[in-house]
C-alpha cells in the first residue's frame, strides 16, 4: 500500500495544540503533509471584514506558519490564492493527494462550500476526514441530542451535553510534522469575480491578493495588508497561538479570578486591562482551543478551596453560551442569520429592514430606508455621535479596538434596537461583523437576537439606560474620557449627560454641546439625538404590539408581506409600503414628534396610560395559540418593571 499523501486544510483552527483534525491527519502516518490555507474570495470580497480583523487573521497565520516551520524547517503554512471549490480538483491531481483532512465548520456558507469540496474529493478518489474541534460539542450532535431542534437556552445545551458525554480533554500539540512533498502549481489559476466587493470601504489601495496562485514571489507567502489594499489597523489587540496560550496561562495563574469569575459582575467600563479574558478573537480564529480553555478553567475550579462560580455566569458557562449559539446556527443554516424565514425569530417591524432576495429568500446585505430619521439614528450610532457619551464611547472603542465588553455590547445593541432607535438588529449585526475582531457569525447573530428580544430572550421591558447603567460601574466616567476625549475635562456630574452642563462650564471645559457631531473638531460634542425616556417608551409600545401580534419569521404573512395588514389595524393611519419584503413601522413610531430634552422618565401613571392606549390600538385578532402573553400581562409587566428596574438590567438570572 502506498503511504497517504495528505492535505491538511487549515480554516477555523489556526493552532497546533488540541487539534483533533490535525491529529487525525498525523495518525494516517502520511508520506507527506501539506498544511494549506485557501485564500477564499468569499471572505475577501463578500463577508464584511475591517482592517483590524484582517490583521488579526494575518497575525494568526504568520504565527502558525512559524510554528509549523519550527517543527519541520521544510514546511510552513502554504497559502494558495484561489477559491477552494475550483482549486482542490487541480491540487488533488498535481500533488497526488490521497486524503483531505479538516476541522468541521457549521457556518452556513462553510457547509455549502465543504459539501461541494467533499463531492469533488469523492470524484477524485480522495478520502475526506472531518473532525470537530471548534466547539466543546459537535453542533450537529448538540442539535440531534436536543431532539433535532436548535439549542435556544443554556439548559438545553447542558441537557443535550449530558446525553453526548463528557467534553474530551485537549490533546497535545505534535512534536514533529512530515515533509510537505513537491509543491508545483503549474495549473491555471481561476481568478475570482471581484465585484461586488463589500470590503471596498476598508481599502485605500488596490486589492492584489490574487496576483498569482502561489503569491507574487511564487513561495506561497501569506499576503500583507498592503497587498490587500487595506487601511491601517488601529487595534492594540494582536493575534496568534503563541499569544493566546500565553494569555491563557496568565489568566489561569490567577486562581481566584478564574474560579470565581462571574460575568455580570465584570465592569464593562474597565479598560487596560479589561474585566473579562479577551480570548474571544483567539477562539474565533481557533488560535486557542475551546477545550483547552474549558479544561484549564475547570481544573482550577475543581481544586479551588473557596466557593467557585458556576455556569451560566462562570467562565465555563461563557463557553457553553458559545456552544448554544453554534447549536442554534447548525440547525437553522442561512435562516439563522435573518428574521425572514427564521422560525425561531420573532417578527418585529423594525426600521431599516433588510432587502430580501425573493428568489432565494435570503437577505441581500442591503436595506430599505423606510424612515429618514431612523437612518440618521443608525448612522450616528455607528459613528459614535449619538450625543450619549456612554454609547458613543463604546462605538468608538469598537471601531478603534475591534472589541468591547459583553455588557457594552448589550448597551449599544439594546440602544439601537428595542431601547432607543427601533432599528433592525440586522443593521447592528452587520456593523459588528465589520468591526469586531472576534466576529463569529453564530455568536454575533445569536446575541443580537437576544438583545433585541427577537429570540433567546423575551424580557423587552428590561431596558438599559445610557446614563444610569454606566454610572453604576464608573462614576467618574474614566471610560468615556478615554474614548470621547472631547469630554475629558467635564465634571463627573455631567460626564454622562453633558448637555445639562451650564454653558459657562462647557466653555471652561473646552467643549460646547451643540450640533450633530458631524464636523466636530474636538471642541464640540453633539446634543443627544433624542429624548431617551421618550424613545424608550415608543420602543416599548412597539415591542408590546409586535409581541402581541406574535408573528415569527417563517409565518406565511411575514413571507408574503401581508403582515402589514395586522400592524395597520393597530396604527392610527396607513403604514409605509404595502408590498414586498418585511419593512415598515407601526404608526405610533411616527408620532413621537420633535426632540425634547426633558430627561424625566414618565411617571408610572403616565406609563400605565400609554400602555392602555397602546392596548386599544392593538386589535387582538390572532388566534389565541399564537399569543405568548395576553395584552394585560404585557401591560402589567411593562408598568411593573418600569418602576422596578428602569436602568438596572441585567441581573445574574437574566444574563446571556
Ligand atoms: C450584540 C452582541 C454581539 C456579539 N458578537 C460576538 C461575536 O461576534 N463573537 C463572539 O465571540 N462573541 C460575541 N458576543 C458575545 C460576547 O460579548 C463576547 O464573546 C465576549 O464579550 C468576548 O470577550 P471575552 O473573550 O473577554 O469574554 P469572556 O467573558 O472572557 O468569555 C470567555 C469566552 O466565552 C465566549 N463567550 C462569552 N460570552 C459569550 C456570549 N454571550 N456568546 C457567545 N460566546 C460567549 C467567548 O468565546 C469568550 O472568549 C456578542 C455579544 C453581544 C451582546
Amino acid at each position: 500500500m502506498p503511504k497517504p499523501r495528505v492535505i491538511y486544510w487549515f480554516r477555523t483552527d489556526l493552532r497546533l495544540h488540541d487539534s483533533p483534525a490535525l491529529k487525525a491527519a498525523l495518525d494516517l502516518k502520511p508520506e507527506c503533509l501539506y498544511p494549506i490555507w485557501t485564500w477564499d474570495p468569499h471572505y475577501v470580497y463578500r463577508a464584511r471584514v475591517g482592517p483590524n480583523r484582517w490583521r488579526y487573521l494575518l497575525d494568526c497565520q504568520n504565527d502558525l506558519s512559524k510554528s509549523i516551520t519550527r517543527l519541520n524547517p521544510k514546511s510552513k503554512l502554504f497559502l494558495i490564492r484561489e477559491a477552494p471549490q475550483t482549486l482542490f480538483p487541480k491540487l488533488f491531481k498535481a500533488w497526488k493527494i490521497t486524503h483531505l483532512v479538516f476541522e468541521k465548520d457549521t457556518d452556513a456558507y462553510a457547509r455549502e462550500r465543504d459539501d461541494k469540496v467533499m463531492k469533488l474529493a469523492e470524484e477524485a478518489g480522495v478520502q475526506v476526514i472531518v473532525k470537530t474541534g471548534r466547539t466543546l460539542y459537535d453542533p450537529d450532535e448538540l442539535v440531534k441530542q436536543n431532539h433535532g431542534k436548535p439549542t435556544m437556552s443554556i439548559s438545553q445545551v447542558q441537557s443535550a451535553g449530558k446525553r453526548i458525554g463528557s467534553i474530551p480533554r485537549p490533546i497535545p500539540a505534535p512534536t514533529s510534522l512530515p515533509d510537505p512533498g513537491a509543491t508545483d502549481v503549474t495549473f491555471e489559476q481561476e481568478k475570482p469575480e471581484e465585484k461586488p466587493d463589500i470590503n471596498s470601504i476598508q481599502r485605500d489601495g488596490n486589492e492584489a491578493s490574487y496576483s498569482a496562485l502561489a503569491g507574487p514571489k511564487g513561495d506561497f507567502a501569506l499576503p500583507t495588508m498592503e497587498e490587500l489594499g487595506l487601511k491601517e489597523a488601529t487595534s492594540s489587540h494582536r493575534g496568534g497561538e503563541t499569544l493566546a496560550l500565553k494569555t491563557l496561562d496568565e489568566i489561569i495563574a490567577n486562581k481566584d479570578y478564574t474560579a470565581t469569575f462571574e460575568k455580570p459582575k465584570t465592569a464593562p467600563t474597565a479598560f487596560e486591562p479589561q474585566a473579562t479574558t479577551l480570548l474571544s478573537p483567539h477562539m474565533h480564529f481557533g488560535s486557542l482551543s475551546c477545550r483547552e480553555f474549558y479544561w484549564r478553567v475547570q481544573d482550577v475550579v475543581d481544586s479551588y478551596k473557596g466557593k467557585a462560580s458556576q455556569p451560566p455566569t462562570s467562565l465555563t458557562g461563557q463557553l457553553l453560551f458559545r456552544d448554544m449559539y453554534f447549536g442554534a446556527q447548525a440547525a437553522l443554516g442561512y435562516a439563522f442569520g435573518q428574521t425572514y424565514n427564521n422560525p425561531q425569530c420573532r417578527f418585529i417591524p423594525w426600521h431599516l429592514p433588510s432587502e430580501i432576495d425573493t428568489k432565494t429568500g435570503l437577505i441581500t446585505g442591503k436595506y430599505l430606508v423606510d424612515d429618514a430619521r431612523a437612518e440618521e439614528y443608525f448612522i450616528r450610532w455607528k459613528e459614535g455621535r449619538t450625543g450619549f457619551p456612554w454609547i458613543d464611547a463604546l462605538m468608538r472603542q469598537l471601531k478603534q479596538e475591534g472589541w468591547i465588553h459583553h455588557l457594552g455590547r448589550h448597551a449599544v445593541a439594546c440602544f439601537l434596537t428595542r431601547g432607543g432607535c427601533y432599528v433592525d438588529w440586522e443593521r447592528g449585526a452587520e456593523v459588528f461583523e465589520e468591526w469586531l475582531i472576534d466576529h463569529e457569525a453564530a455568536c454575533n447573530i445569536g446575541n443580537w437576537q437576544w438583545l433585541s428580544c427577537t429570540a433567546f430572550f423575551a424580557q423587552f421591558f428590561r431596558c438599559y439606560s445610557p446614563i444610569a447603567f454606566p454610572q453604576k460601574w464608573d462614576k467618574d466616567g474614566e471610560f468615556v474620557r478615554r474614548y470621547v476625549p472631547e469630554l475629558k475635562d467635564f465634571g463627573r456630574k455631567y460626564i454622562y449627560e453633558p448637555w445639562k452642563a451650564p454653558i459657562s462650564d462647557q466653555k471652561k471645559w473646552g467643549c460646547r454641546i451643540e450640533g450633530d457631531g458631524k464636523d466636530a473638531n474636538g471642541t464640540t460634542y453633539p446634543k443627544p439625538m433624542f429624548d431617551f425616556p421618550e424613545r424608550r417608551d415608543i420602543c416599548l409600545n412597539g415591542m408590546k404590539s409586535a409581541y402581541h401580534i406574535g408573528l415569527y419569521g417563517n409565518d406565511p404573512r411575514v413571507l408574503d408581506g401581508t403582515w402589514r395588514k395586522l400592524f395597520d389595524d393597530h396604527a392610527e393611519g396607513p403604514t409605509e409600503g404595502k408590498e414586498g419584503p418585511p419593512g415598515a413601522m407601526v404608526k405610533h413610531e411616527d408620532a413621537d414628534g420633535a426632540e425634547s430634552h426633558d430627561e424625566q422618565p414618565p411617571s408610572p401613571k403616565t406609563a400605565k396610560k400609554m400602555a392602555v392606549k397602546s392596548e386599544k390600538k392593538v386589535a387582538p385578532k390572532k388566534p389565541a395559540h399564537k399569543r405568548e402573553a395576553s395584552q394585560s400581562t404585557l401591560d402589567s409587566m411593562v408598568t411593573r418593571k418600569k418602576k422596578k428596574d428602569d436602568d438596572v438590567f441585567p441581573n445574574a438570572t437574566h444574563f446571556g
